[in-house]
Protein backbone atom coordinates (compact mmCIF):
# COMPACT_ATOMS: atom_id res chain seq x y z
CA UNK A 1 0.00 0.00 0.00
CA UNK A 2 1.43 3.46 -1.01
CA UNK A 3 -0.54 6.46 0.61
CA UNK A 4 0.27 10.35 0.16
CA UNK A 5 -1.26 12.66 2.23
CA UNK A 6 -0.88 16.59 1.43
CA UNK A 7 1.98 16.72 -0.33
CA UNK A 8 3.56 20.06 -1.38
CA UNK A 9 6.70 20.31 -3.50
CA UNK A 10 7.76 24.08 -5.07
CA UNK A 11 11.01 24.23 -7.20
CA UNK A 12 12.46 27.70 -7.89
CA UNK A 13 9.46 29.34 -6.77
CA UNK A 14 7.01 27.75 -8.32
CA UNK A 15 4.34 25.24 -6.99
CA UNK A 16 4.67 22.02 -8.71
CA UNK A 17 2.31 20.00 -6.55
CA UNK A 18 -0.39 21.31 -4.52
CA UNK A 19 -1.75 19.20 -1.32
CA UNK A 20 -2.14 15.81 -3.06
CA UNK A 21 -3.35 12.91 -1.44
CA UNK A 22 -3.25 9.63 -2.99
CA UNK A 23 -3.79 5.87 -2.26
CA UNK A 24 -2.76 3.07 -3.85
CA UNK A 25 -4.28 -0.13 -2.03
CA UNK A 26 -2.13 -3.80 -2.65
CA UNK A 27 -2.79 -5.38 -5.30
CA UNK A 28 -4.27 -2.54 -7.94
CA UNK A 29 -3.10 -0.63 -10.73
CA UNK A 30 -3.76 3.37 -10.13
CA UNK A 31 -2.97 5.35 -13.70
CA UNK A 32 -1.95 8.79 -13.45
CA UNK A 33 -2.89 11.03 -16.11
CA UNK A 34 -3.33 14.68 -16.79
CA UNK A 35 -2.01 17.80 -19.27
CA UNK A 36 1.87 17.90 -19.97
CA UNK A 37 3.18 19.64 -16.98
CA UNK A 38 0.31 18.41 -14.84
CA UNK A 39 2.84 17.21 -12.06
CA UNK A 40 2.64 13.28 -12.99
CA UNK A 41 6.50 12.72 -13.09
CA UNK A 42 6.66 14.77 -10.21
CA UNK A 43 4.44 12.87 -8.22
CA UNK A 44 5.96 9.75 -9.66
CA UNK A 45 9.44 10.98 -8.35
CA UNK A 46 8.31 12.21 -4.75
CA UNK A 47 6.85 8.42 -4.39
CA UNK A 48 10.12 6.72 -5.14
CA UNK A 49 11.85 9.04 -2.88
CA UNK A 50 14.03 11.08 -5.81
CA UNK A 51 12.57 14.24 -4.46
CA UNK A 52 11.39 15.21 -0.91
CA UNK A 53 8.33 17.17 -0.43
CA UNK A 54 8.17 20.55 1.38
CA UNK A 55 4.86 19.10 3.12
CA UNK A 56 3.20 16.46 3.50
CA UNK A 57 3.87 12.70 3.78
CA UNK A 58 4.61 9.60 1.81
CA UNK A 59 3.75 6.25 3.70
CA UNK A 60 4.97 2.77 2.71
CA UNK A 61 3.06 0.29 3.56
CA UNK A 62 2.25 2.02 6.58
CA UNK A 63 6.02 3.30 6.97
CA UNK A 64 7.64 7.18 6.20
CA UNK A 65 9.45 6.81 3.20
CA UNK A 66 12.31 8.44 4.93
CA UNK A 67 12.89 5.92 7.58
CA UNK A 68 14.01 3.67 4.93
CA UNK A 69 17.26 3.49 3.55
CA UNK A 70 18.63 3.37 0.15
CA UNK A 71 19.10 0.12 -0.27
CA UNK A 72 15.40 -1.35 1.65
CA UNK A 73 14.03 1.50 -0.68
CA UNK A 74 15.48 -0.66 -3.41
CA UNK A 75 14.39 -3.82 -2.52
CA UNK A 76 10.88 -2.57 -1.84
CA UNK A 77 10.00 0.24 -5.02
CA UNK A 78 11.33 -0.57 -8.58
CA UNK A 79 10.69 2.19 -11.35
CA UNK A 80 10.35 2.68 -15.06
CA UNK A 81 11.47 6.13 -15.87
CA UNK A 82 11.04 7.89 -19.00
CA UNK A 83 14.40 8.59 -19.76
CA UNK A 84 16.78 6.06 -21.34
CA UNK A 85 19.63 5.19 -19.75
CA UNK A 86 23.13 6.70 -20.69
CA UNK A 87 24.36 4.46 -23.41
CA UNK A 88 27.51 2.92 -22.96
CA UNK A 89 29.06 -0.31 -24.39
CA UNK A 90 26.74 -3.46 -22.01
CA UNK A 91 24.47 -6.19 -22.79
CA UNK A 92 20.87 -6.32 -22.22
CA UNK A 93 21.31 -9.04 -20.28
CA UNK A 94 23.87 -7.05 -18.20
CA UNK A 95 21.74 -3.92 -17.96
CA UNK A 96 18.27 -6.11 -16.89
CA UNK A 97 20.94 -7.81 -14.08
CA UNK A 98 20.93 -3.99 -12.53
CA UNK A 99 17.63 -5.01 -10.71
CA UNK A 100 19.17 -7.91 -8.76
CA UNK A 101 21.60 -5.17 -7.17
CA UNK A 102 19.55 -4.36 -4.64
CA UNK A 103 19.47 -7.89 -2.97
CA UNK A 104 23.17 -8.63 -3.70
CA UNK A 105 25.38 -8.09 -1.30
CA UNK A 106 28.60 -5.51 -2.13
CA UNK A 107 31.06 -7.62 -3.09
CA UNK A 108 28.85 -10.56 -3.97
CA UNK A 109 28.77 -12.25 -7.24
CA UNK A 110 25.45 -13.02 -9.17
CA UNK A 111 23.65 -16.51 -8.10
CA UNK A 112 21.16 -18.61 -9.70
CA UNK A 113 18.52 -16.93 -8.57
CA UNK A 114 19.59 -13.63 -10.13
CA UNK A 115 20.81 -15.30 -13.51
CA UNK A 116 17.05 -16.97 -13.65
CA UNK A 117 15.42 -13.70 -12.93
CA UNK A 118 16.91 -11.94 -15.78
CA UNK A 119 15.82 -14.89 -18.10
CA UNK A 120 12.01 -15.00 -16.59
CA UNK A 121 12.06 -10.61 -17.04
CA UNK A 122 13.71 -10.89 -20.55
CA UNK A 123 11.26 -14.03 -21.07
CA UNK A 124 7.97 -11.55 -19.86
CA UNK A 125 8.77 -8.85 -22.09
CA UNK A 126 9.74 -10.73 -25.21
CA UNK A 127 13.39 -10.11 -25.71
CA UNK A 128 15.03 -13.23 -24.23
CA UNK A 129 16.18 -13.66 -27.64
CA UNK A 130 18.40 -10.63 -27.74
CA UNK A 131 19.66 -11.33 -23.90
CA UNK A 132 23.40 -11.06 -25.51
CA UNK A 133 22.47 -8.29 -27.67
CA UNK A 134 24.63 -4.75 -26.76
CA UNK A 135 22.14 -2.19 -25.56
CA UNK A 136 23.13 0.48 -27.79
CA UNK A 137 22.09 -1.43 -30.58
CA UNK A 138 17.95 -1.66 -29.15
CA UNK A 139 15.38 -0.16 -30.99
CA UNK A 140 13.00 2.19 -28.62
CA UNK A 141 10.45 -0.13 -28.11
CA UNK A 142 13.19 -2.55 -27.49
CA UNK A 143 14.66 -0.50 -24.93
CA UNK A 144 12.20 0.29 -23.39
CA UNK A 145 10.91 -2.65 -22.61
CA UNK A 146 14.34 -4.02 -21.46
CA UNK A 147 13.61 -1.03 -18.21
CA UNK A 148 10.72 -2.94 -17.72
CA UNK A 149 12.48 -6.33 -17.77
CA UNK A 150 15.04 -4.73 -15.21
CA UNK A 151 12.63 -3.31 -13.11
CA UNK A 152 10.74 -6.57 -12.94
CA UNK A 153 13.70 -8.49 -11.84
CA UNK A 154 14.14 -5.79 -8.75
CA UNK A 155 10.84 -8.44 -7.92
CA UNK A 156 9.25 -5.56 -5.26
CA UNK A 157 6.29 -4.83 -3.66
CA UNK A 158 5.74 -1.89 -6.11
CA UNK A 159 5.85 -0.72 -9.27
CA UNK A 160 5.79 2.65 -10.44
CA UNK A 161 6.19 3.43 -14.19
CA UNK A 162 6.47 6.97 -16.03
CA UNK A 163 4.83 6.43 -19.68
CA UNK A 164 6.09 2.72 -20.17
CA UNK A 165 3.90 2.79 -23.42
CA UNK A 166 4.87 5.60 -25.40
CA UNK A 167 7.69 3.53 -27.39
CA UNK A 168 5.77 0.49 -27.70
CA UNK A 169 3.67 -1.09 -30.95
CA UNK A 170 -0.10 -1.52 -30.18
CA UNK A 171 0.40 -5.43 -29.47
CA UNK A 172 3.17 -4.56 -26.54
CA UNK A 173 0.89 -1.58 -25.16
CA UNK A 174 -2.09 -4.26 -24.20
CA UNK A 175 0.45 -7.19 -23.53
CA UNK A 176 3.39 -5.07 -21.07
CA UNK A 177 -0.15 -3.21 -19.59
CA UNK A 178 -2.11 -6.70 -19.05
CA UNK A 179 1.10 -8.41 -17.14
CA UNK A 180 2.03 -5.34 -14.86
CA UNK A 181 -1.87 -5.54 -14.17
CA UNK A 182 -1.73 -9.12 -13.15
CA UNK A 183 1.37 -8.78 -10.71
CA UNK A 184 0.80 -8.42 -6.93
CA UNK A 185 1.88 -5.57 -4.79
CA UNK A 186 0.68 -1.83 -6.12
CA UNK A 187 1.01 -0.29 -9.71
CA UNK A 188 1.22 3.59 -10.16
CA UNK A 189 1.43 4.19 -14.25
CA UNK A 190 1.93 7.49 -15.65
CA UNK A 191 -0.22 7.11 -18.69
CA UNK A 192 -1.00 9.46 -21.65
CA UNK A 193 -3.68 6.94 -23.26
CA UNK A 194 -7.04 7.60 -21.94
CA UNK A 195 -8.35 4.05 -23.54
CA UNK A 196 -5.38 2.56 -22.12
CA UNK A 197 -5.78 3.99 -18.83
CA UNK A 198 -9.65 2.65 -18.60
CA UNK A 199 -8.89 -0.68 -20.09
CA UNK A 200 -6.31 -1.48 -17.88
CA UNK A 201 -6.39 0.73 -14.54
CA UNK A 202 -8.49 -0.16 -11.50
CA UNK A 203 -8.35 3.31 -10.62
CA UNK A 204 -7.53 7.15 -11.83
CA UNK A 205 -6.30 9.92 -11.15
CA UNK A 206 -6.81 13.28 -12.96
CA UNK A 207 -4.18 15.76 -12.34
CA UNK A 208 -4.45 19.13 -13.21
CA UNK A 209 -2.22 22.34 -12.55
CA UNK A 210 0.01 20.23 -9.39
CA UNK A 211 -3.37 18.90 -8.27
CA UNK A 212 -5.65 15.78 -8.23
CA UNK A 213 -8.76 17.22 -9.57
CA UNK A 214 -10.63 13.59 -9.46
CA UNK A 215 -10.25 10.04 -8.66
CA UNK A 216 -11.99 6.88 -8.65
CA UNK A 217 -12.99 4.05 -11.02
CA UNK A 218 -12.15 4.66 -14.52
CA UNK A 219 -15.87 4.92 -15.62
CA UNK A 220 -16.97 7.03 -12.89
CA UNK A 221 -14.19 9.55 -13.30
CA UNK A 222 -13.55 9.85 -17.42
CA UNK A 223 -16.43 11.96 -18.41
CA UNK A 224 -16.82 14.60 -21.01
CA UNK A 225 -17.10 17.71 -18.60
CA UNK A 226 -14.19 16.66 -16.67
CA UNK A 227 -12.25 16.07 -19.67
CA UNK A 228 -13.13 19.19 -21.53
CA UNK A 229 -11.90 20.95 -18.55
CA UNK A 230 -9.04 19.24 -18.24
CA UNK A 231 -7.49 18.92 -21.55
CA UNK A 232 -9.64 21.34 -23.39
CA UNK A 233 -10.98 18.75 -25.90
CA UNK A 234 -14.32 16.88 -25.95
CA UNK A 235 -15.22 13.40 -25.73
CA UNK A 236 -17.36 10.84 -26.68
CA UNK A 237 -17.52 7.63 -25.37
CA UNK A 238 -18.24 4.95 -27.80
CA UNK A 239 -19.37 1.02 -27.20
CA UNK A 240 -18.29 -1.74 -29.30
CA UNK A 241 -20.33 -4.38 -30.10
CA UNK A 242 -18.01 -6.50 -27.77
CA UNK A 243 -19.30 -4.40 -24.76
CA UNK A 244 -15.88 -2.60 -25.06
CA UNK A 245 -15.70 1.17 -24.03
CA UNK A 246 -13.46 3.26 -26.60
CA UNK A 247 -13.07 6.46 -25.72
CA UNK A 248 -13.03 9.62 -28.96
CA UNK A 249 -11.37 12.69 -28.59
CA UNK A 250 -11.79 16.24 -30.99
CA UNK A 251 -11.02 19.43 -30.45
CA UNK A 252 -13.55 22.19 -28.80
CA UNK A 253 -14.31 23.82 -32.66
CA UNK A 254 -15.21 20.29 -34.43
CA UNK A 255 -17.40 18.14 -31.50
CA UNK A 256 -18.93 19.96 -28.13
CA UNK A 257 -21.05 17.44 -27.51
CA UNK A 258 -21.28 14.42 -24.66
CA UNK A 259 -22.71 11.22 -26.69
CA UNK A 260 -23.20 7.64 -25.28
CA UNK A 261 -23.32 5.19 -28.29
CA UNK A 262 -24.82 2.12 -27.31
CA UNK A 263 -24.64 -0.62 -30.29
N1 LIG B 1 13.43 22.19 -11.65
C1 LIG B 1 12.29 22.76 -12.04
N2 LIG B 1 12.13 24.10 -12.00
C2 LIG B 1 10.99 24.69 -12.38
N3 LIG B 1 9.92 23.99 -12.85
C3 LIG B 1 10.02 22.67 -12.92
C4 LIG B 1 11.18 21.97 -12.52
N4 LIG B 1 10.97 20.65 -12.70
C5 LIG B 1 9.72 20.52 -13.20
N5 LIG B 1 9.16 21.73 -13.33
C6 LIG B 1 7.80 22.02 -13.85
O1 LIG B 1 6.87 21.29 -13.09
C7 LIG B 1 5.74 21.00 -13.89
C8 LIG B 1 5.37 19.54 -13.73
O2 LIG B 1 6.35 18.76 -14.39
P1 LIG B 1 6.16 17.19 -14.56
O3 LIG B 1 7.31 16.67 -15.34
O4 LIG B 1 5.88 16.60 -13.23
O5 LIG B 1 4.82 17.14 -15.45
P2 LIG B 1 4.13 15.91 -16.20
O6 LIG B 1 2.70 15.96 -15.83
O7 LIG B 1 4.86 14.65 -15.92
O8 LIG B 1 4.33 16.36 -17.71
P3 LIG B 1 4.46 15.53 -19.09
O9 LIG B 1 3.09 14.96 -19.38
O10 LIG B 1 4.82 16.62 -20.05
O11 LIG B 1 5.54 14.50 -18.93
C9 LIG B 1 6.08 21.41 -15.31
O12 LIG B 1 5.48 22.65 -15.60
C10 LIG B 1 7.59 21.55 -15.27
O13 LIG B 1 8.05 22.52 -16.20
Amino acid sequence: MISARNLHFSQEGIVILDDVDLDVPDGEMVGLVGPNGSGKTTLLRLLYGACTPDEGTILLDGKGITEFRQGQLARRIAVVPQERPTTYSQTLADMVMLGRMPHQGVVSSHKKTDYQAVIDALDEVGLLDLAERNINSLSGGEMQRALIARALCQKTDHLLLDEPTNHLDLRYQLDVLDMIRQLAGTKVVVLHDLNLAARFCDRIAVMANGRIVASGQPDHVLHGDLIQSVYQVSMVRLRAPGGQVHLSFDRLSQTSTIMELQS
